[in-house]
């Protein structure tokens, strides 16, 4: 029997896909419609410098997404907290951290919170009992998905500036939308198993060099060693299910699989899977329903000052609309603190306006969350922006989410918007590559299990 597979979109979710089915022996082609590999993560050239389309950390309980770097030879480029330390700064001038200690879970976060001077003692009371309350909750439990974050945090009687001071400051970063729009079973999974399960789950890690380097380009080398044939500007128009298999149509190109991984965004699956394909809840649907699962805006700012304003690798903002800075010199032939680049999380007010308009609103906020930039030249301000970079996980997203499997043996489905029970992250994303070949393999006679990494929840 023939073991061939097409594996259509070349992100995280597609790489994990295909190398996992080329180390069983698959013989795999690899589809992707731009000149690059690597998805929603990649870098951009601007003159003399690589600038990360979007800042993209990861915890220390993205364990299928460490394993992934490992397995394409970037493990090395990426730098991990020992402990989890958020330095914090407000434009009314507090500089403040939010560090864990080696104490177990949830004791690791006590005295962070105890310490945490943008709280009142009341507010650390009330931040606490959700955060007790919170440990009870069961993401899988489909209740939790008709409401949002913010309306349960509300039955503790937290205020929407502690909401800010503490569950935005990273919900936002890792939801992709604030507690007041987010699912509730969302934001369960993020804090449970990020933040509040293991006193290690939430040790913050970054990359090192630009983001195509760290993914994409090594990605490369990994495919092309395992024998996966990669095709890129391979936009594919149609995929056709028949008896014998499957018929991928790419720029005029037929190409025959026995078996099929969809591994792109959902308005591109949308269009993309047959009828009779979808199912939700293991019941047929129309693959438009998965427009409904909408989309949510990322932009960054990379700023260049002529002076290091930024003395730490990382930081948040609260009471300011700067989120999260990072600082981006190394690499670049610049003194530490000087390349500060600003991530925007749903950024639905900051999408539609105009670099000219984000550096008259930003450069002011900057200088006053960073009062080094406030003497500080700038020398290069650029704009990236991801109008669609995560689909909307509000009430009713889980709803929408389909597992791997679909009504058609042999196709499968992956991408971070998937079932995977995380956010739109990149640990979402191997972790369905992951699903989708291991639902895949079986129907080609490959049914060596694939491990599961044990992961909290
Ligand atoms: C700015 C930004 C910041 C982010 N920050 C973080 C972060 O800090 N931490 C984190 O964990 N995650 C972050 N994410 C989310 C993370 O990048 C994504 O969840 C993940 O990379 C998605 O991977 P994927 O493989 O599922 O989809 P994608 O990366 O979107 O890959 C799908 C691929 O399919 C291709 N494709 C689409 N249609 C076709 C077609 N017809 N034919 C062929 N190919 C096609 C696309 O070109 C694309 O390459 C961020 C995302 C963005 C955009």
């Amino acid at each position: 029997m023939s073991a061939r597979m097409v594996v259509i979109g070349g992100g995280l979710a597609g790489i994990t896909a295909a190398l996992t089915a080329a180390d069983a022996g698959v013989e795999v082609t690899l589809l992707e419609g731009r000149p690059r590999l690597g998805g929603a993560t990649f870098s951009l050239r601007r003159d003399d410098m690589w600038l990360d389309n979007g800042q993209h950390v990861f915890l220390r309980c993205c364990t299928e997404y460490i394993a992934f770097l490992e397995r394409i030879g970037s493990a090395d480029k990426v730098h991990l907290q020992r402990r989890m330390d958020v330095p914090v700064r407000t434009p009314w001038g507090t500089r403040t951290r939010l560090a864990r200690s080696g104490l177990p879970a949830p004791l690791h976060l006590s005295s962070a919170l105890a310490r945490y001077p943008l709280l009142t003692m009341a507010g650390r009371a009330r931040v606490g009992l959700a955060a007790l309350a919170l440990r009870r909750l069961d993401p899988a439990d489909p209740a939790l998905d008709e409401a949002t974050f913010a309306a349960w945090l509300d039955r503790f009687g937290v205020t929407a500036r502690e909401r800010e001071a503490m569950w935005d400051l990273i919900g936002i970063a890792t939801l992709n939308l604030p507690a007041t729009e987010a699912s509730l079973a969302m934001a369960v999974k993020v804090f449970r198993t990020g933040v509040l399960d293991h006193n290690d789950g939430a040790d913050i890690g970054w990359s090192l060099v630009p983001l195509q380097e760290l993914h994409g380009d090594a990605s490369a080398r990994a495919l092309a060693k395992a024998g996966v044939r990669v095709r890129l500007r391979a936009r594919v128009d149609a995929l056709d299910a028949g008896a014998g298999g499957f018929a991928v149509h790419a720029g005029g190109e037929r190409i025959e699989a026995e078996a099929v991984v969809l591994a792109v965004p959902h308005y591109d699956a949308a269009r993309l899977l047959p009828a009779g394909a979808l199912l939700l809840d293991d019941v047929l649907a129309d693959p438009n329903l998965l427009t409904g699962l909408g989309t949510s805006p990322i932009v960054n700012l990379h700023v260049v000052y002529d002076r290091p304003v930024l003395d730490v690798p990382l930081t948040a903002g609260v009471g300011s609309p700067v989120q999260w800075m990072f600082d981006r010199s190394a690499g670049h032939g610049l003194a530490p603190g000087r390349y500060v680049a600003v991530s925007l999380s749903a950024a639905t007010r900051e999408i539609d306006l105009t670099s000219a308009q984000l550096r008259d609103r930003f450069i002011p906020e900057l200088a006053r969350v960073l009062p080094a930039a406030r003497q500080a030249r700038v020398e290069r301000f650029v704009v990236t922006k991801e109008r669609s970079a995560t689909f909307r996980p509000a009430p009713g997203s889980g709803r929408l989410r389909p597992g791997p499997r679909t009504a058609i043996p042999g196709l499968a489905l992956a991408g971070a918007w998937t079932a995977t029970g995380w956010p739109a992250t990149m640990e979402g994303a191997v972790r369905s590559g992951l699903s989708a070949a291991r639902e895949a393999l079986p129907h080609l006679g490959r049914t060596r299990a694939i491990p599961e990494r044990t992961t909290p929840l």
